[in-house]
């Protein structure tokens, strides 16, 4: 394996963005992800690639990405030894977070049940068929699949964990429909400028964001004009004007900075020039959403919450509850 690029088939994404202002970009993506997957650019990297390695090079027949659990292949496609190999070697990419999947029988019961989240969306969206759409903050590129089951032309889903790269390369390695791809870059080494984007995706990043406002404006700018936002953050309860600062941790989680009411986030939305603008979910997280699983070993929510008054945080924070707003780039 040429563990410099990492044999990421960038081809579709060259040509499919060969006509938009992301052409040059994309052109220059393999020096880009060369360094950013170098060798040693992270402790557990060749480990993971070893991972990849380690799975049978095999096309499964049957995929479903329009399920909520997505299907990579049936359990008669392999044998059982081909199916330990590839579940030892999936396991190696621990933790999963975003799923669920079941690949060739094998059930990934990821921590959270992203399948619930994509239910509270999917109906208010545009319709996807023949969209051009950006995920940022994508995870293992769960959403990215689940929107190219639903008909987007292509994905380009962004998050700087490699490891989340990885997990959706080894999926990759059965199935691939050369429309999705998961790039291993922050919105921060995204142009800030592409206007390229019908669908724009934020889900769970902008409470990590210290510039909320840079986020949204930067969302609004890789829209094309008429183009979708969807954004998902946490919020608090109350009206505008009312923002939560956390002191420190936020339900355990270290790099969380501002969690707004609605009202207040339909504000920064309006502000940073988007319009009809509609909160179309708003939902407490459940101890069923997200969850330690045999996938996901270390804590998870329960450890956050205040075991006297799960409404709380351990912090003593309102517990997280989530929005989902929409936009439009007028
Ligand atoms: N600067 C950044 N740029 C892009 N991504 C980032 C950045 N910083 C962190 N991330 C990524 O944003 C994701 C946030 S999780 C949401 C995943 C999915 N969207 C979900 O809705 O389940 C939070 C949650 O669990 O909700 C992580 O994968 C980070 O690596």
């Amino acid at each position: 394996m040429n563990q410099t690029t990492f044999n990421l088939d960038l081809a579709p994404l060259t040509s499919a963005l060969q006509d938009t202002p992301l052409a040059a970009w994309a052109e220059a993506l393999p020096q880009t992800l060369a360094l950013r997957l170098a060798p040693d650019s992270h402790g557990d990297l060749p480990a993971w690639l070893a991972a990849i390695d380690a799975l049978p090079h095999i096309r499964a027949r049957q995929i479903d990405l329009n399920a909520p659990c997505i299907r990579i292949g049936a359990p008669d496609e392999i044998n059982a030894d081909t199916r330990e190999q590839i579940e030892a070697a999936l396991r190696q990419l621990h933790p999963w977070r975003k799923g669920p999947f079941d690949v060739f029988g094998i059930h990934i019961d990821t921590e959270w049940r992203s399948d619930w989240k994509w239910d509270r969306i999917v109906r208010h969206l545009a319709p996807l068929a023949g969209r051009r759409v950006l995920d940022v903050g994508s995870g293992n590129g769960y959403f990215a699949l689940r929107m190219i089951g639903a008909g987007a032309a292509l994905v380009v889903a962004i998050d700087p964990m490699r490891l989340f790269l990885m997990q959706f390369e080894a999926l990759r390695r059965f199935h691939d429909t050369g429309r999705a791809c998961v790039l291993p870059l922050g919105i921060e080494d995204f142009p800030e400028r592409s206007e390229t984007f019908d669908t724009v995706f934020s889900m769970g990043v902008l409470y990590h964001r210290r510039s909320p406002l840079d986020h949204l404006y930067q969302l609004r700018e890789a829209l094309r004009p008429g183009g979708e936002l969807v954004l998902e953050t946490l919020v608090i309860p109350g009206g505008t004007g009312q923002v939560l600062v956390p002191e420190g941790r936020y339900a355990r989680m270290r790099n969380v900075w501002f969690i707004p009411t609605v009202a207040e986030l339909e504000r920064w939305l309006a502000r940073c020039g988007l319009r009809d603008i509609r909160c179309v979910d708003e939902s407490p997280t459940t101890l069923e959403e997200q969850r330690s699983t045999d996938w996901m070993q270390f804590e998870s929510l329960a450890r956050s919450l205040d075991p006297a008054d799960p409404t709380r945080t351990v912090e003593g924070y309102p517990a997280p509850r989530r929005a989902v707003l929409i936009a439009r780039r007028p």
